[in-house]
């Protein structure tokens, strides 16, 4: 314990006795401070009451703190202030870097300067990966391939949008294969640096030695991963020569991993033979996460970044973000970001409404409709709009159908004519629906649950 922590009862005491601070201001604003850690002459004090006594305590006592400090220890310190939400964060951050550095330190050596050299993002492993209905098939396949590479999926192709996590899995494999059998060789590339490497190999098609050398350094390799291949299809001399690479290395039973934006038969400039020799292997694509899923994402990068944002928040960004996960991350980096710049204002709805204005698509902010209902309720039953539309009468369909028209009712006051129009039904089947459900309801505590999680998602910050 430093000086200045044993003595901190006897500083405040000093400003309150010095400086003639009355009994109450004492009480109010200087006997609650703490002393929340010394990084070098810097003290962070806690201050209970948040931000605002903040600001009057930084204006009114830090040269008395300071002074005092200085009289007591003989130690001149700069003073900082923390609201308790920043000391949380700042200590789950702080508990989080020390687990990471654990991590890593669990790498060889060797194993970590081979992760270095393949080019490879730390952050992207199988344990940071969340797994969803939309990329549990990919996911699978890449860690039974990450287990044996090139003995069970061989070529493994993976297709799917932007930002759905084509590269985080692919960096997951080659990691996982890296850190559990150092002897294998990856290689991790992007087909824009496959491209220029061959590129510049080939301009100086005299020199035999460089293409030689490209050749060596692609064909000598137990795993090959290449991202984004879309980017080589139709430009003849790479094509060609990834064909080539290919074929020398699945003779040999190396492992081939290659990502898209969509699966082979849509390419149309995609020669033939490379078409029939990437169908040999596994294609598995990664679709657009649903609301669990985004949820999820959003929890786990919340809680590796020590991040303190209420349920509540998460839901609205996750409902309003939907199809890319590149996406759903900005938003929460850039909500944290707008709070820190604004004196650490509080993250709530209105703080994300504001910082996420030019991310989240227009409709957003305007009033819920029936729409809405229909598509969140389909998408969380796992069926389709069309399905809530249509006649089918099977109870996988008929409850959420009858449960949109609760939420109709009871969520927009809608008449029954009208929720039996959107839903193309007569006024008494909706009554008898939304009767069904309030029924169940009040029999089985899940129903209820699984209205209330409805309800939450159509209307974050209801
Ligand atoms: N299932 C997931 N769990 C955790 N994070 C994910 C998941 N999927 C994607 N991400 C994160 O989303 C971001 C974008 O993912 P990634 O770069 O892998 O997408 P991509 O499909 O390769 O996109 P592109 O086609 O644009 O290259 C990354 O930060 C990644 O860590």
């Amino acid at each position: 314990m430093e000086v200045v922590e044993e003595k901190w009862a006897d500083i405040l005491e000093n400003v309150h006795q010095e400086y003639e601070v009355s009994d109450v201001a004492f009480k109010a604003w200087l006997k609650p401070l703490t002393i929340f850690q010394i990084e070098g002459n810097t003290i962070s004090i806690l201050v209970p009451n948040g931000q605002m006594a903040i600001e009057y305590i930084q204006k009114k006592y830090t040269i008395q703190l300071k002074v005092a400090i200085a009289e007591m220890t003989g130690v001149e310190y700069e003073l900082e202030y923390i609201t308790p939400e920043q000391a949380r964060e700042n200590r789950l951050r702080t508990a989080n870097q020390a687990k990471k550095k654990e991590t890593e330190e669990e790498i060889p050596p060797k194993a970590r300067l081979a992760l270095e050299e393949a080019g490879l993002n730390p952050r992207y492993t199988f344990d940071t990966f969340v797994v969803g209905e939309n990329n549990r098939f990919a996911y699978a396949a890449a860690v039974a391939i990450a287990e044996a590479p090139g003995k069970v999926y061989n070529p493994f192709f993976i297709y799917g949008g932007s930002g759905l996590g084509k590269t985080h899995l692919m960096h997951s494999i080659a990691h996982h294969i890296i850190t559990t059998q150092p002897d294998k060789i990856v290689r991790y590339v992007s087909s824009e640096v496959f491209t220029n490497e061959l590129i510049s190999a080939l301009k100086n098609s005299n020199n035999v030695s460089m293409l030689n050398a490209f050749r060596h350094k692609y064909r000598n390799i137990d795993v090959l991963l290449i991202d984004d291949i879309q980017f080589i299809i139709g430009k003849d001399a790479t094509q060609n020569e990834f064909f080539h690479t290919f074929n020398d290395l699945f003779d040999q039973s190396k492992q081939i991993i290659i990502s898209s934006d969509r699966p082979p038969k849509e390419f149309d400039a995609l020669d033939d033979r490379l078409k029939n020799r990437l169908a040999w292997g596994l294609q598995a694509d990664v679709k657009k996460p649903d609301y669990e899923t985004r949820m999820a994402i959003l929890q786990k990068k919340a809680e590796t970044e020590g991040y303190q944002v209420d349920n509540e928040v998460l839901q609205y960004i996750a409902t309003n973000i939907k199809s890319n996960i590149r996406e759903l991350e900005g938003a929460l980096i850039k909500l944290i970001a707008f709070s820190r710049l604004d004196h650490g204002r509080p993250i709530d709805i209105q703080l994300a409404k504001d910082a996420l204005r030019d991310l989240i698509s227009p409709e957003e902010g305007q009033p819920i409709t029936a729409d809405t209902i229909i598509d969140i309720v389909s998408e969380h039953f796992g069926i389709t709009r069309a399905d809530i539309l249509s006649k089918k009468r099977n109870a996988e369909i008929a409850q959420p159908r009858q449960i949109v028209m609760y939420l109709c009712r009871e969520m927009l006051d809608l008449p029954y004519k009208s929720i039996g129009k959107v839903l193309a039904r007569d006024h008494s089947t909706v009554m008898h629906g939304i009767t069904a459900v309030e029924d169940e309801m009040s029999q089985y505590p899940d129903m209820q649950r699984t209205i209330d999680v409805l309800k939450r998602k159509i209307n974050p910050g209801g």
